[in-house]
């Protein structure tokens, strides 16, 4: 089911589809924020008849409608999404950086204020399926960062109603709103701004091609956390490894989207022909089968290397969403990865522990950005403020050395607002 490659015919041949490789596609996602940024609700709400097939009077979700959502749901469920919320508070809070100022011996204070930023929104999916789970993973560290609003946009099911999960997470991590709408509409509706829909400083969270592309055009305007578009998994196995457990592990991502993207590099030629059936097998039993199998078939592959060191070069040249180690010394491989959003170590640590409950976030970079970004944490939601005070004993110090690096720029103003304390504090003959 998956494509098959050698290490070789693999890096020559294979290319990736990154965000820059869907003119149509973007220039959808440019038509909609344009429309949403002129019409506001009315927009929002026409876009959400085309694309989710829903007609709403409002996009707020009621106090009713979160009565009715924890009325509906199981309640051990419910308690399970209570305990992963309490493992990511936990993980999440030790990410939080304090402000610091420290005051040294020469007259000089130097430090940096971390506040946070003042509203924030975070995308929920929900096109296909549900996804309670990102509702704790976006909302939690935005509340651990000190985020004033947070607010949440989600798309409406096929009645109009919102997936009584959804909502009771949204309680749970402390959301203060909840808006109907998904896709490119619900992104521009919280970068601009409409009549019911804030406008916040930052947005986060996950979504398919039309989410990821309207956040990576409204960035810059408004804050993003990262691209964090469909799905990856890469599963680097060696002959230790079981055949079902990396076919479930792959098919645990295929299974997002048509556009997930699941790899096994593996250095076991029995590994591959193996996994080839239990792939086949297995899909078979899954709800979402059509979606993973053209996931596999489109987006996944299947490579044989000669040796570890060849798969681990793999690994960080496709910086994968997730990246599973499934070897007999998978702790020895982690030392040589330098990009993948998340990494989980041995057989029994599948990729969904993470999606679900361990703590740290599932709001990761897809398509390759895992070069250059990070996982979602405290961090996206604050600000870092730097904090500078010179006495007048410091200033007189420095200050020739300062007009010099102004001079040799061609920046006489800046040289001139040194000098004139310089030479007051000359006249005047002291540095008090
Ligand atoms: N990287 C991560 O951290 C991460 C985490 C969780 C989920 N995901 C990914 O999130 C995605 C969820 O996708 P989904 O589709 O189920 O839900 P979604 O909420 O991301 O997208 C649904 C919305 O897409 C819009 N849309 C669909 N077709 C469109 C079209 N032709 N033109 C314009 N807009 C269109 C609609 O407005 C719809 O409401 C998957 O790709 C999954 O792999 C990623
Ligand atoms: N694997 C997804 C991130 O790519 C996160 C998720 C949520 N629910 C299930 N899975
Ligand atoms: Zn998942």
């Amino acid at each position: 089911m998956l494509r098959e490659f050698d290490g070789r015919t693999f890096r020559e041949t294979f290319t990736r589809a990154g965000f820059d490789d869907y003119p149509e596609a973007t220039q959808a996602v440019r038509d909609i924020l344009a429309e949403v940024n002129q019409r506001g609700d009315e927009a929002v709400l026409e876009y959400t008849r085309k694309f989710d097939g829903v007609e709403l009077e409002t996009l707020l979700v009621s106090e009713e409608e979160f009565a009715a959502a924890e009325e509906a749901v199981d309640p051990e469920v419910r308690q399970s999404l209570v305990e992963a919320a309490e493992n990511i508070r936990d993980f999440h809070r030790r990410q939080v950086q304090n402000s610091w100022l420290e005051h040294q011996a020469d007259g000089v204070a130097l430090g940096q204020r971390v506040t946070a930023v003042e509203k924030a929104g975070a995308y929920v999916p929900g096109g296909g399926a549900a996804y309670p789970s990102s509702v704790l993973m976006t909302v939690i560290p935005a509340r651990v960062a000190g985020v004033e609003k947070v607010v949440l946009v989600t798309p409406p099911q096929a009645g109009g109603e919102i997936n009584p999960y959804t909502l009771v997470a949204a309680k749970i991590a402390g959301a203060d709103a909840v808006y109907k709408c998904g896709g490119a509409q619900a992104v521009a509706a919280l970068a601009y701004g409409t009549e019911t829909v804030p406008k916040v400083d930052k947005i986060v969270g996950p979504g398919n091609l039309y989410v990821t592309l309207a956040k990576r055009e409204v960035s810059g305007m408004v804050g993003i956390d990262m691209l964090a578009g469909p799905s990856e998994v890469l599963v680097v196995a060696d002959a230790s490894a079981r055949a079902d457990f990396v076919a479930a592990d792959l098919l645990s991502q295929a299974e997002h989207d048509v556009m997930a993207a699941s790899y096994c590099v593996t250095t076991s030629a029995r590994l591959a022909l193996d996994l080839q059936k239990e792939l086949k097998r297995q899909c078979a039993q899954l709800e979402r089968c059509d979606v993973a199998r053209e996931s596999l078939q489109q987006q996944g592959a299947l490579v044989i290397v000669d040796s570890l060191d060849e798969a681990l070069e793999i690994v960080n040249e496709l910086a994968p969403e997730h990246l599973e180690l499934q070897l007999s010394e998978p702790w020895e491989a982690l030392g040589k990865v330098k990009n993948a959003g998340a990494v989980f170590v041995g057989p029994y640590t599948p990729e969904p522990v993470g999606d679900y409950w361990a703590g740290p976030n599932h709001v990761l970079p897809t398509a390759g950005a895992g070069r250059f970004s990070s996982v979602l944490s405290v961090d996206d939601f604050v600000k870092k403020t730097s904090v500078i005070y010179y006495s007048p004993q410091a200033l007189l110090k420095s200050a020739q050395k300062i007009e010099g690096l102004a001079r040799v720029e061609g920046l006489t103003a800046h040289g001139q607002a040194v000098k004139i304390r310089r030479e007051y504090l000359e006249e005047k003959g002291s540095g008090n």
